[in-house]
């Protein structure tokens, strides 16, 4: 891949899983950021840990080469939770626009289960009835208006457990939504719903130019064929190791290169692995990810 084209970044999950503080509470903010520099990363996303001061964060992210890309934001349109969602974004986006990031992946959690002890494999997920669709393609147009003001672009992150899981779910709010919203791209999470990296790269091949965010995410199937067999939820199976960094997984990252390439991508490429710090030591996996991006997409 071209090098001028595409930013290096990771995740601070692998190092503090805020969905479950409990994995990595040892590793300290500044451990983890220069963890992710050393490890040859110029970007990362933002966790529970950092300081949300941009005066005090900045300075100690510069003084890693580091640079925020991007920070999750839970949306709850579905739920009728309008004002609230747009209350806070604007907020989230305020912050995130003074660190100098110009994207907002935000992830739809109505009814979301990927935080609950219900198997994320069985039929507990949410399915938007036509009335909640409208609600959520009229909340993220607005969003999209909103960081449009401000020099920014949102994008939906498709997300296991929620609404806006399957392909044929990514299609219905991408239909629904005008184009100031965008799609951020998450390998393992659609593999992880297929099960399949074909379909996977034709959610990619579909929505390239809508795409301005993209997680690496590595999928580990005999995991995930225990979450489905034993019934276990998202978080059982990410203590379980679901998921890894690329290279170490099932998915074959070089069709996922080549079309990002091809398609004239520019911009963030993240390696977002949650697994169990203790099995999976972050620093180490960090540098394996960083060399097989090297050796893989020559960045
Ligand atoms: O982007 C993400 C953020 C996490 O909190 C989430 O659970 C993870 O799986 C993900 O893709
Ligand atoms: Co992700």
């Amino acid at each position: 891949m071209n090098k001028e084209n595409v930013r290096l970044g990771i995740a601070p999950i692998g190092w503090t899983n805020d969905d479950m503080p409990e994995l990595g509470s040892e590793n300290t903010f500044q451990q983890t950021v220069s963890e992710m520099a050393l490890a040859g990363f110029t970007g990362c996303e933002v966790g529970s840990k950092y300081p949300r001061d941009p005066a005090v964060l900045k300075p100690m992210l510069e003084l890693r080469g580091m640079e925020i890309c991007n920070a999750w934001f839970s949306t709850f349109f579905a739920d009728g939770e309008r004002e609230k969602t747009l209350d806070e974004f604007i907020n989230h986006m305020d912050f995130l626009h003074a660190m100098g990031a110009r994207v907002i992946g935000c992830s739809e959690q109505s009814g979301s289960i990927q935080g609950q002890a219900v198997p994320v494999l069985g039929n507990g997920k949410p399915v938007f009835s036509d009335d909640q669709w409208q609600r959520v393609a009229e909340g993220y147009n607005t969003l999209g208006q909103i960081a449009e003001q401000k020099g920014m672009q949102v994008c939906l992150h498709h997300h296991m457990g929620t609404g806006i899981q399957t392909p044929q779910e990514v299609d219905r709010f991408m239909n629904l939504v005008d184009d100031r919203v965008y799609l951020l791209y998450d390998t393992g999470h659609l593999w992880y719903s297929e099960g399949n990296d074909k379909v996977m790269l034709d959610v990619l091949r579909r929505y390239l130019p809508r795409i301005n965010h993209v997680h690496l995410k590595d999928v580990r199937p005999a995991i995930i064929d225990k979450v489905r067999s034993q019934q276990l939820s998202f978080l059982d199976g990410v203590r379980m190791g679901t998921f890894t960094v690329p290279g170490d997984g099932a998915i074959d990252f070089r069709p996922v290169f080549e079309i990002l390439e091809q398609g004239g991508y520019r911009g963030w490429m993240v390696v977002e692995a949650e697994q169990d710090p203790a099995l999976a030591n972050p620093l180490e996996y960090a540098i394996k990810a960083r060399r097989y991006l090297r050796e893989t997409a020559g960045i």
